[in-house]
């Protein structure tokens, strides 16, 4: 078994590292400065409990890591990048080898559907940036992630007690699950208040903004009629398992959304995230203009090239008439 991680980022390079670290097959696919970096040096990766460097091998497509039948595939590019990953999964040959969807929103999973019959999901909880070429920061401990792994729409299968064995294996915790959209739309109500930390940081206005976002996502879940499970800091697991707490030399540079501001990619995930809430109120009647502002404003942040945190928070007060 190998297994085959698909954009080497956060969440990604993380999962490679410490995979390949634990001594188990692994080959990531990455791009730009990334990539060169990786097969230059390896991956650094820093963590509450020191610093590891990880030499995996690395390819710009995925046809050049020559797919095999007992391959386990993870996609962890974000969302408005699966697509164009998906496409050169398909170009490279891959079937029905097992593909994980390691991201957040609730999107990933339906558009794989659409190429690859063996679709799962993982929800991940897991702290980590990535911010400068070869290297990736984790600040969660004692494990540095937590996952809930299973078939999609639902169920598990071998593959997923594979790859939760793996991952047990290496310094994460993982958990087959038979129910794990619910988990992802749990994740998804965390993740509303991405692009409200990457607009005005997490000071006393974020504090009144993120439970009206929530609250719509909660609102607009019950009248869909889906259910979801509270993967929130009251999960009973992370208190042994998994606390964020501080590496050595580095400050963490805030969500993923984040991350794309201050790397300066030129997209953000909000539509996958916020713009799920948007798209499934617009479907059942139930307004969310919090979540549909926040929309348009990350399509001003990227316009506007913000750096996280840099929006007068009188504005977005202003805008929203708090
Ligand atoms: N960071 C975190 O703490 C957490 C993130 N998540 C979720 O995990 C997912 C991944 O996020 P994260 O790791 O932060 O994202 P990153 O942007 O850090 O990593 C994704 C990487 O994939 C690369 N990439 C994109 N498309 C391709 C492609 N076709 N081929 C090769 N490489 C590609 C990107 O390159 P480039 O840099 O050029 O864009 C980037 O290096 C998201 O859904 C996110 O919401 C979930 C929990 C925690
Ligand atoms: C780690 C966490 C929960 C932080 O909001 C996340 O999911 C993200 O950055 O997207």
């Amino acid at each position: 078994m190998r297994i085959v991680i698909v954009g080497i980022g956060a969440v990604g390079g993380t999962l490679a590292a410490g995979l390949s670290l634990a001594g188990i097959e692994v080959a990531g696919i990455a791009r730009g400065a990334q990539l060169a970096a990786i097969r230059a040096n390896g991956l650094h990766l820093r963590t509450p409990d020191g610093s590891h460097f990880a030499h995996f091998p690395c390819y710009a497509d995925p046809s050049e890591a020559q797919l095999r039948p007992d391959d386990l595939v993870v996609l962890t590019v974000k969302s408005q990048d699966s697509a164009s990953a998906l496409s050169q999964l398909r170009l490279a040959g891959m079937t029905d080898q097992p593909l994980f969807c390691a991201q957040n929103g609730v999107a990933n999973e339906q558009l794989a559907a659409r190429s690859f019959p063996n679709v799962h999901g993982i929800t991940v909880m897991m702290p980590a940036d990535y911010l400068v070429p070869g290297e990736t920061v984790v600040f969660g401990a004692p494990r540095w992630g937590i996952f809930d792994i299973g078939r999609w729409p639902a169920g598990h299968d071998e593959a997923d007690q594979a790859l939760a064995e793996a991952l047990n294996t290496a310094n994460f915790a993982a958990f087959v699950s038979d129910d794990v959209m619910g988990s992802k739309y749990g994740k998804l109500l965390l993740n509303l208040h991405n692009v409200l930390e990457a607009a005005i940081g997490r000071g006393a206005l974020f504090k009144r903004i993120a439970p009206l976002l929530k609250a719509e996502g909660e609102a607009v879940l019950k009248a869909a009629e889906i259910g979801w499970r509270d993967v929130s800091a009251s999960d009973t697991r992370r208190e042994g398992l998994m606390q964020i707490t501080d590496v050595a030399g580095a400050r963490r540079a805030g969500s993923s959304t984040s991350q794309s501001l201050a790397r300066g990619t030129g997209s953000v995930e909000t539509d996958y995230l916020n713009g799920e809430i948007v798209m499934l109120g617009a479907r059942h009647g139930v307004p969310t203009p919090v979540n549909s502002w926040f929309c348009r404003l990350a399509d001003r942040l990227l316009r506007e090239g913000k750096a996280p945190g840099h929006l007068e928070e009188a504005e977005v007060a202003r805008a929203l008439g708090l």
